[in-house]
Parts: C-alpha cells; sequence; structure tokens
C-alpha cells in the first residue's frame, strides 16, 4: 500500500492547521502539523544544538487522526501554543540540522495511508511528489485579527509577532516560505473556514 498526500503551506494564520482538521473529520486523513514538531523542540531543548538533537527522543502517536507528539509520556500538542513558542520554533528552524530532523519525522509518519501536512515547506521540501498541493494565503492584519482573537493577545502585538516570523520565514537560506511548485493558491483573507474547504474540495 502507498500513501495519499495533501499538502498545505501558507504564514502564520492563513488557516492550515483548521482546514486540516475539517479534512480529518470529513475526509479521513491523519494531520501532521509540521510547525508542531519544530514548536516541540523549541519547547524542550533550551539550547538547540546538533548534538542535543540527536539524542532527543521526540515519540509520536496517531489518536483520532490526529499526530500527538510525546516527551517523557507527555503529551505536548496543547502545551506549545504561544507566540514565544512561536518565535522561538521560528529561530531554530533557521537551521539544517533542525529541519532535517523535522522533515524525517514527517516522512517516518506519512508513511501509509491519506495524510494532510502542513508547514512552510511541506509541498516545496518534504513532499514535493505530493498527490496534490496547496497555498494557502491572507493579509497579515487578517491573520492577525484571527490570532490576537485565538490567544487573547493583544492586535499590535499579533502584527509584530506574525510580521517577525513572516520574515523569518520567507527570508531564510534553508527551505524558505515560498509557493510549492504546482500548488494551488488561496487567498482566505475574505473567506470563511467553510469557503475554503470547499474550494478545496472542489479541485478533487
Ligand atoms: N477562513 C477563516 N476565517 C476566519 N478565521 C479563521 C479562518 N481560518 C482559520 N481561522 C482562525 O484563525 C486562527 C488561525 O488558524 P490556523 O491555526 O488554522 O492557522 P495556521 O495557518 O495553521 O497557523 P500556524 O501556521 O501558525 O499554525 C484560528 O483561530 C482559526 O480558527
Ligand atoms: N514546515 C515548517 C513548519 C513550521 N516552520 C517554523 O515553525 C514556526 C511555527 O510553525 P506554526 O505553523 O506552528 O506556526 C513557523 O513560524 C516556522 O518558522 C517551518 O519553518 N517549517
Amino acid at each position: 500500500m502507498s500513501s495519499f498526500i495533501i499538502t498545505i503551506d501558507g504564514p502564520s494564520g492563513a488557516g492550515k492547521s483548521t482546514i486540516c482538521k475539517m479534512f480529518s473529520i470529513n475526509d479521513g486523513f491523519v494531520h501532521i502539523d509540521t510547525g508542531k514538531i519544530y514548536r516541540s523542540i523549541a519547547y524542550i531543548l533550551k539550547e538547540v544544538t546538533e548534538e542535543e538533537l540527536n539524542k532527543l527522543e521526540l515519540d509520536f502517536k496517531i489518536e483520532n487522526l490526529q499526530v500527538l507528539f510525546i516527551y517523557k509520556g507527555k503529551i505536548l500538542n496543547d502545551i506549545i501554543l504561544s507566540e514565544d513558542i512561536a518565535k522561538k520554533a521560528s529561530t531554530i528552524a533557521k537551521n539544517e540540522f533542525v529541519r532535517d530532523f523535522v522533515n524525517k519525522l514527517a516522512r517516518t509518519i506519512a508513511q501509509e495511508g491519506k495524510f494532510v501536512i502542513d508547514g512552510r515547506d511541506a509541498g516545496s521540501v518534504i513532499f514535493p511528489n505530493a498527490n496534490i498541493k496547496f497555498y494557502l494565503d491572507a493579509k497579515l492584519e487578517e491573520r492577525a485579527k484571527r490570532r490576537s482573537k485565538e490567544l487573547s493577545v493583544d492586535y499590535s502585538q499579533s502584527i509584530k509577532s506574525l510580521s517577525c516570523r513572516d520574515e523569518q520565514d520567507t527570508q531564510r537560506k534553508i527551505a524558505p516560505l515560498v509557493v510549492p511548485k504546482g500548488a494551488i493558491i488561496i487567498d482566505t483573507t475574505f473567506l470563511s473556514v467553510e469557503e475554503v474547504y470547499n474550494k478545496i474540495k472542489s479541485y478533487f
């Protein structure tokens, strides 16, 4: 048996994870959120060196079609949501050894079955031969509005934090955020979650 892979890339707050979760609930796809792997590393390691990373035992399990990341028996998914962790994740994501670690783990998980994978380089680097690729985008102001509502943080703080991450993610030398070759671009700024989902489904 082989895998069927959908990739969804785009900047923070464009709505990638939300759509991936709908693909799990409605269509039975396992969701791999590669951002959560970067966040897990940022959360666990005080200093991210190649040596420390090589020793890192980050486990995973699939539950209700979501990939849970586990360290020393503790599920990390819900405790790594803050913008502080996200900013550290964005900084360590510049390192080649960190990216190799994440890519290897994501490919190990997506061995057999139906997977929807979101991130910044899911379709450009991790799964360049994915069955179908999407790139979700939205205006910075709308993404910040969504994020500040979700995390109950100040709007201007969200603008600052998201623009800093956008800059780091698009400007880094290795695997920067780009529209993957062959990806379908959807601007979600003025679309509801249901409208985005239905638009994506119309391509199948
Ligand atoms: N089309 C939409 N309209 C309004 N709100 C949305 C839409 N899509 C997502 N949201 C909301 O925006 C917030 C961010 O969405 P989500 O976490 O899916 O973004 P993301 O692209 O996965 O971000 P990140 O890369 O940081 O994980 C969530 O609170 C979500 O409910
Ligand atoms: N494929 C990816 C996924 C994520 N990153 C970096 O991690 C940060 C956190 O990601 P979220 O999707 O959870 O917000 C993000 O800002 C990126 O710097 C990445 O480089 N590649």
